[in-house]
């Protein structure tokens, strides 16, 4: 696998152009290698002999997750990214991100992009407020500006709705909870390119409408936000494009409106 290829948009586009690309995705390949595919049976002697051995070691498998995708992405732009499961959604947000790297082809950004998945990194021992402290500091934000933004954050959330949730260890949340404030601590932040992975599938309807309008702001602040969601109905309200990923290759590119119709088509929805 080839050393992750992050370079700067200004390495691929002369700076007259008029629109504004944030992201820049060229004929990329992403290939996952899994180790401990086989059946895991055998003895030691038989495992060190195919250590030894020369021959293609049938243990090790290669997923090729994303195949030739190419899109660029200007500021201003909220796009959806749909398609079926295991269509290589997360994997090209995870290589935009500089978490990943390809195999071939290469991705230009403007910044560090940001990605804020289900899973991204908050303790789950410490307290709502401390991991809105750390979340806030790990994105590059002063100790001040959190604590300016504390409150703002906590609203947002609505970990607080029911009770002081907050000064809870992060383990008591439900996990729609937890996706909530990650969702929060993200969305406080104006972001050069912000990367969302399913976040508002987890969220109730209100807390929806709310990521919803803080993606539109998001946007009008300059931004590129990216959504992978299953919910067709959320990228039809917050996104204007729409890329659509099947079995690692783009399918279509265009207006939300074309593509999720195809889509729904496809899908028999
Ligand atoms: N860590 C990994 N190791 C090996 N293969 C992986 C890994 N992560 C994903 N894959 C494979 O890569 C392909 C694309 O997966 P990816 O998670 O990007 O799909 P997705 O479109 O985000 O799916 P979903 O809608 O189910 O979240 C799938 O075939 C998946 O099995």
């Amino acid at each position: 696998m080839a050393v992750a290829e992050q370079q700067t948009v200004a390495d691929a586009v002369p700076a007259t152009s008029s629109r504004v690309p944030t992201v820049i995705v060229d004929d990329v390949h992403i290939v996952y290698t899994v180790y401990g595919a086989g059946t895991g049976k055998g003895s030691a002697t038989a495992a060190l002999a195919r250590l030894m051995s020369r021959k293609a070691n049938p243990n090790i498998r290669r997923v090729h997750a994303v195949k030739g995708v190419s899109f660029t992405a200007y500021r201003g732009e909220a796009i959806g990214i749909i398609g079926s499961n295991g269509s290589g959604k997360s994997t090209i947000l995870r290589a935009i991100a500089g978490l990943l790297p390809t195999e071939s082809g290469k991705i230009y950004t403007d910044g560090q992009p940001s990605l804020l998945g289900v899973n991204a990194a908050l303790m789950n021992d410490l307290t709502g407020s401390t991991n809105v402290l750390l979340g806030g500091l790990a994105m590059g934000m002063s100790q001040q500006e959190v604590d300016e933004r504390y409150q703002d954050i906590v609203d947002f959330s609505g970990i607080n709705e029911k009770g002081d949730f907050i000064s809870l260890p992060m383990r008591t949340y439900s996990s729609g909870m937890a996706a909530r404030l990650r969702f929060s601590i993200a969305a406080a932040k104006n972001h050069d390119v912000l990367m969302i992975d399913e976040a508002l599938a987890t969220g109730d309807r209100a807390f929806q409408r709310r990521s919803e309008a803080r993606i539109r702001e998001l946007r009008k602040e300059a931004g590129t936000v990216f959504l992978v969601s299953h919910n067709n109905a959320s990228i039809r309200d917050t996104c204007d494009r729409v890329v659509w990923l099947e079995k690692g290759e783009l399918l279509m590119d265009g207006p939300t409106d074309d593509v999720i119709k195809a889509y729904e088509e496809h899908t028999g929805k």
